[in-house]
């Protein structure tokens, strides 16, 4: 197992520890690496963007952490570690049907990309929210009822709701209550598998800044994937980027945004308009994502990279420390010039 470039132990402010993680889809005799060697941690009350382009590996990562992955798919090697608020730490990769059961709504919650179908749609609200809180809290329906109505109340939902079935609720109230769901019962981590994908952007917005509203209340981390850097550079704190699998780059969203040291995290971003700020011209990366069976045996984005050089070819590179707080895998971080910026965050 590759050494965790994150050198110091878990202390009290990390929430999850994962530890070179690689998940492949396939035979032993034809496999399909599409997670290798992944290291990450996620803080109390932070929250976590990972990016990347379609077929990076973010989706296969997260299911692989909440144990949500289905054959062909395989964890190869790694560990991953819960270290909840109340209760001992939890060994994710390896907790048995019972420990997942505890651990789910109480200190793991997820919403998919098709979070809008994830409720029930011949249940009212209402009873979605108590089931939730009664089998997991022990609550009295009257209680469970009280409490759900103040949680549709905090993702800007009317209390009146409560008793609506989904198909009556607008697609952005269906995902807003779906968010609401998730938190009920105050879990310590929030996974966001492209939430918002499905809604318009005035209502996307609307739902992050919701989402960052309630995650400064109640002090939950989140780990929010989307391959649309830019959304990231409005709500994470820190952005781990994917490509081919692994991450090349990882650090605060501010410094990794102006000055991101990986080519790819450069291309990334500059695919995508500046939120604030003047416009600049947008480059796509040339090229297309790597066949995951077919990796270089270099540096995967190698192929792809302006800066490319001889050393690229021979071997994966590290994902090395690179000072403030910043992980880089690029034999070339330390030389690309310093990119002009259009926008700022
Ligand atoms: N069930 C599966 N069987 C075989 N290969 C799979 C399966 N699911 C995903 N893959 C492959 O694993 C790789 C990583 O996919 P994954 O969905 O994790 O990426 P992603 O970054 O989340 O992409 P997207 O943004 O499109 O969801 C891709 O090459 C994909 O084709």
């Amino acid at each position: 197992m590759p050494a965790n470039p994150h050198e110091n132990s878990p202390g009290q402010d990390v929430l999850l520890d994962v530890e070179g993680l690689s998940v492949d889809y396939g035979t032993e005799a034809d496999p399909l690496p599409a997670v290798s060697e992944v290291s990450l941690r996620v803080r109390r009350g932070d929250i976590l963007g990972i990016a990347g382009e379609s077929g990076s590996g973010k989706t296969t990562l997260i299911n692989a952490l909440l144990r949500l992955l289905r054959p062909p798919a395989q964890v190869r090697s790694g560990r991953a570690t819960l270290y909840p608020r109340s209760g001992t730490p939890l060994d994710l990769l390896h907790a048995d049907a019972k420990e997942l059961r505890e651990a789910r709504w109480e200190q793991t919650a997820v919403v998919f990309q098709s979070a809008m179908n994830a409720l029930n749609p011949v249940s009212r609200l209402s009873a979605q929210f108590t089931d939730v809180l009664r089998t997991h809290r022990r609550m009295p329906k009257s209680e469970a009822r009280e409490h759900a109505a103040h949680m549709l109340e905090l993702v800007g939902i009317p209390a009146a709701r409560l008793d609506s079935y989904p198909h009556e609720l607008s697609g952005g109230m269906r995902q807003r209550a779906t968010i609401a769901l998730s938190l009920v019962c105050e879990p310590d981590l929030l996974v966001m598998d492209e939430p918002t994908t499905a809604v318009d952007v005035v209502m996307q917005r609307q739902i992050l800044r919701q989402v960052i509203r309630l995650q400064r209340r109640l002090g939950f981390s989140v780990v929010f994937i989307t391959h649309d850097l830019s959304l990231l550079l409005e709500i994470a704190d820190r952005i781990a980027v994917m490509y081919g699998g692994r991450i090349v780059e990882s650090g605060p969203v501010g410094a990794l945004y102006r000055d991101p040291r990986h080519p790819y995290t450069r291309g990334l971003r500059d695919s995508f308009p500046p939120l604030r700020g003047p416009m600049r011209k947008l480059n796509g990366i040339p090229g297309s994502p790597p066949d995951l069976r077919r990796l270089p045996p270099g540096c995967p984005f190698e192929p792809r990279c302006p800066y490319a050089s001889s050393e690229c070819t021979t071997a994966v590179p590290e994902l090395k420390d690179h000072g403030a707080d910043r992980l880089v895998a690029c034999v070339h971080a330390d030389t690309l010039p310093v990119p002009t910026v259009g926008g700022r965050v």
